[in-house]
């Protein structure tokens, strides 16, 4: 419905930096916003349709692929990004009210956010136990849980701030004053953002088995028409060992005629890929683009065979050869 409204699902509860990332999108501030406690959850309510798009982590600067979140849009009906957000990350430690970092035994946080203060614990709470949490803000609040078995939770400064009952043991503990983590904003497949000259396409492309040099050939695909990546992971298919596909992130917009041509190719060594999406970039950095891999090269080679076409393949003899549409 024009106007209306659009309902957001994303990686909660509230304060998560899921959250964080979800507030950028303009106008996300007086949308309905909905909590999820998984990426897996919060990916289905748009695939039933409860939600018209959701916010979820896809990969960090220390400690890479979200793999829930690249497993998750691999498979299962089509979804597409739409947009992409980044968000510099940095951790604290709380606690119930007296607690002292002496007392800490057990922590619980998301996996990303434990990989990312592994150094800090290493030096400040040498053996601390960890517990895994299903997002930051959620083992924050579950201190404040009755039957809580763990003492401190790993989360962003926001949660402290605005839940006075759990202060702060210590402030920036993330090994990388840095890291940075991407999140994208997934709907179903519908109209497909503009482009805009500094975009990103994702595919998923399962390895054909058996084959020599199979990935060498998807790489090529972009090689050879000049499409940068920015990105490329193989995760298990999980079907069976040895079954693997890759994730990839490419510069440009599949409206450019090198990406939609890459794409082809792509499809033609491994006819299940999918195409995951095309979208601005969140740095805007415009890409830059060769002149023999232009829109403009591309339409003139298109033509030029096409007129190769059209004043020669008359001329091809009947019962001499292949039949012209062999
Ligand atoms: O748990 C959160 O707050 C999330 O949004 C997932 C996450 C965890 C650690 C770093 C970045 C995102």
């Amino acid at each position: 419905m024009p106007g209306a409204v659009p309902t957001y699902s994303f990686l909660g509860p509230e304060g998560t930096f899921t959250e964080a990332a979800l507030m950028q999108v303009p106008g996300a501030g007086d949308a309905v916003r909905v909590p999820a406690s998984t990426v897996n959850a919060a990916l289905d309510a748009v695939r039933e349709s409860s939600a018209d798009a959701a916010m979820v982590p896809i990969e960090n600067s220390v400690e890479g692929g979200v793999t829930a979140t690249l497993d998750a849009i691999a498979g299962g009906q089509e979804l597409r990004i739409v947009r992409e957000v980044l968000v510099p990350i940095s951790f604290v430690l709380v606690a119930r009210p007296g607690t002292r970092l002496g007392d800490v035994r057990r922590v619980s946080t998301h996996g990303h956010a434990w990989a990312q203060c592994r150094l800090w614990m290493d030096q400040h709470i040498p053996g601390a136990e960890y517990v895994p949490g299903s997002s930051t803000a959620a083992a924050a609040m579950g201190l404040l849980e009755p039957d809580c078995h763990y003492d401190a939770a790993i989360c962003a400064p926001l949660v402290a701030q605005e839940q006075p009952g759990l202060p702060v043991l210590a402030e920036n503990i993330g090994d990388n004053p840095g890291a940075v983590t991407r999140f994208v904003l997934v709907s179903r497949p519908g109209k497909l953002p503009e482009r805009t000259g500094a975009d990103k396409t994702t595919v998923v492309v399962p390895l054909p088995e058996d084959r020599p040099g199979a990935l060498m050939e998807i790489l090529d695909q972009f090689a050879t028409r000049g499409v940068n990546l920015s990105r490329i992971e193989s995760r298990p298919t999980g079907q069976y060992l040895g079954h693997y596909f890759f994730s990839i992130d490419a510069d440009g917009h599949v409206g450019d005629a090198r990406v939609a041509d890459a794409l082809a190719g792509l499809h033609r060594i491994s006819p299940a890929t999918r195409f995951l999406g095309s979208y601005p970039r969140a740095d805007r950095q415009p890409i830059e683009v060769q002149a023999h891999t232009s829109d403009r090269a591309f339409a003139a080679s298109r033509n030029w065979v096409e007129s190769i076409l059209d004043t020669e393949s008359l001329q091809v003899e009947s019962g001499s050869g292949p039949s012209p549409t062999a």
